[in-house]
């Protein structure tokens, strides 16, 4: 059977997508190209995509209102899916993985940490730590590797300010984490089929990985005991409040620092290389920086100030949400779109090609921070924006990843000018995460500001 719909359980008609027949040409793409598998579906076939692989079907999912259907309204139907359950065997039940009651619990008592007054609060430890980072790279010679350096100032936020602990001599974190994510995303795509204790290099570097994420999760949670905070609101002291197994708070501190710098890192490394690549909103970008924040440094305040700013860092995650798929398996059989979708399936929301879509965003493919101008009303329905996801499993972190995106690209503007090598090719790779294959390796010059 051809892309037409095909029939299921009687009358129900299953959404189209490729033919079976394509499977050979589906897996290439799965392996090779992920960003264009999932676009030439959503082109060729529309809102909702079956493609089936092997022994998998999958169902896309490209349309608002059906994206709200499956993060939000019918929220309850779906569990975690694809890449993250394979992710759950580094991870364990943490935030990102869970599901039920376990989830529930688990993120009521996480929430409290990322309550805005205390986000707010945290900004000045940001400010300061952003403030190294010129610093240090102001200092260096030669070119940096810019995602490298994002991963580096991540880390260290989220130690300072949901740990209130300094990772800096955890020099292995962002490396780990990597190895970590690699597996998962090769887990996925091979669709579980290579068994985990074949030999292969990939999966020893991810034993040794997860060893060493548990051994400094572990060195942590240890020191805390050691070392309690009386009344103290960080992640550690709430997890120690609450009795959970050390196995627990490992799993969460884990997931917490996974969750929270790669996203963060990944979007700056693309606005660096949007920048670069769009000197007249750079230029936006640095008066607005001269004008709002002088000599000083960023405050919680000025984060209203910061109006171009905060569009780039939007458009920036619409051009390439960190999250470029949000995984889930239907618990029951569910109706989308008209279209039957069996318990058991896999339904993957893309944010990649919801914020590309073309009936919600003209031109979709050009750089336009001004979209998210308040004042050019767009029409778009709330879901065709989803890079924080939706609904109960919504981003607990948004707020600080983009106070922290928003304070280095001001007070890196401000002071540096950075360029990327000549002839260097940026190219998406979709992991867990949408990243630059490679890095991003970028000259540093100290800017004339007078
Ligand atoms: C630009 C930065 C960020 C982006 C784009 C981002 C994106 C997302 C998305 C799309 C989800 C939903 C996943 C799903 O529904 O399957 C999510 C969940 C989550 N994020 Fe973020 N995130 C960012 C920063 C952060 C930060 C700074 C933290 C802090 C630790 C964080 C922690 C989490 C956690 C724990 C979850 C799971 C929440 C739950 O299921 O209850 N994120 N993030």
């Amino acid at each position: 059977m051809t892309s037409g719909a095909e029939t299921t359980r009687g009358a129900r008609l299953a959404p189209p997508g490729p033919p079976r027949r394509a499977t050979f040409g589906l897996l290439k793409k799965l392996f090779t190209d992920r960003l264009a598998l999932m676009s030439d579906s959503a082109e060729a076939h529309g809102d909702v995509v079956r493609i089936a692989i092997g022994p998998k079907t999958m169902y896309l999912v490209n349309h608002p209102e059906l994206a709200k259907h499956v993060l939000a309204d019918n929220a309850a139907n779906y569990h975690k899916g694809i890449g993250l359950q394979e992710a759950r065997r580094a991870l364990g039940d943490g935030l990102l993985t869970s599901d039920g009651d376990v989830w529930k619990k688990q993120r009521r008592t996480i929430q409290p940490v990322f309550q805005p007054k205390r986000i707010a609060r945290q900004a000045s430890v940001v400010a300061n730590e952003v403030e190294g980072l010129v610093k240090h790279l102001r200092d260096t010679e030669g070119p940096v590797e810019i995602l490298h350096e994002m991963t580096g100032l991540t880390l260290g936020v989220l130690g300072k300010t949901l740990l209130d602990a300094d990772l800096g001599g955890f020099t292995s974190l962002g490396h780990s984490f990597e190895a970590v994510q690699d597996q998962a995303m090769f887990e996925a795509v091979t669709l579980s089929m290579v068994p985990q204790w074949a030999p292969l290099k990939k999966q020893l570097r991810f034993k040794e990985s997860r060893d060493d994420l548990r051994r400094i999760a572990e060195e942590l949670v240890e020191q805390r005991l050691a070392n309690p905070i009386e009344g103290g609101e960080d992640v550690l002291s709430r997890l120690i409040a609450t009795d959970g197994t050390r196995e627990q708070m490992r799993d969460e501190l884990i997931t917490l620092l996974l969750a929270g710098h790669e996203t963060t890192a990944s979007t700056l490394g693309w606005a660096f290389h949007l920048l670069d690549e769009h000197p007249d909103v750079a230029a936006k970008l640095r008066a607005e920086a001269d004008e709002v924040l002088g000599d000083q440094l960023p405050t919680h305040d000025d984060l209203h100030r910061l109006p171009y700013t905060a569009r780039v860092v939007e458009e920036v995650m619409r051009l390439y949400p960190p999250v470029w798929l949000l995984p889930r398996v239907a618990q029951a059989d569910d109706e989308i779109g008209g279209y039957h979708i069996p318990a058991g399936s896999d339904v993957v929301v893309v944010p990649y090609t919801l914020h590309r879509h073309p009936d919600f965003w003209p031109d979709p493919e050009k750089f336009d921070p001004d979209r998210f101008d308040p004042d050019r009303p767009s029409g778009r329905p709330r879901y065709a924006y989803i890079p924080f996801g939706a609904g109960p499993r919504f981003c607990i972190g948004n707020s600080l990843g983009v106070m922290e995106a928003v304070f280095v690209l001001t007070m890196v503007l401000r002071d540096l000018e950075l360029r990327k090598l000549p002839g260097y090719e940026v190219v998406p790779e979709a992991m867990l995460s949408l990243r630059v294959r490679g890095g991003l390796p970028m000259t540093v010059h100290t800017r004339n500001r007078r």
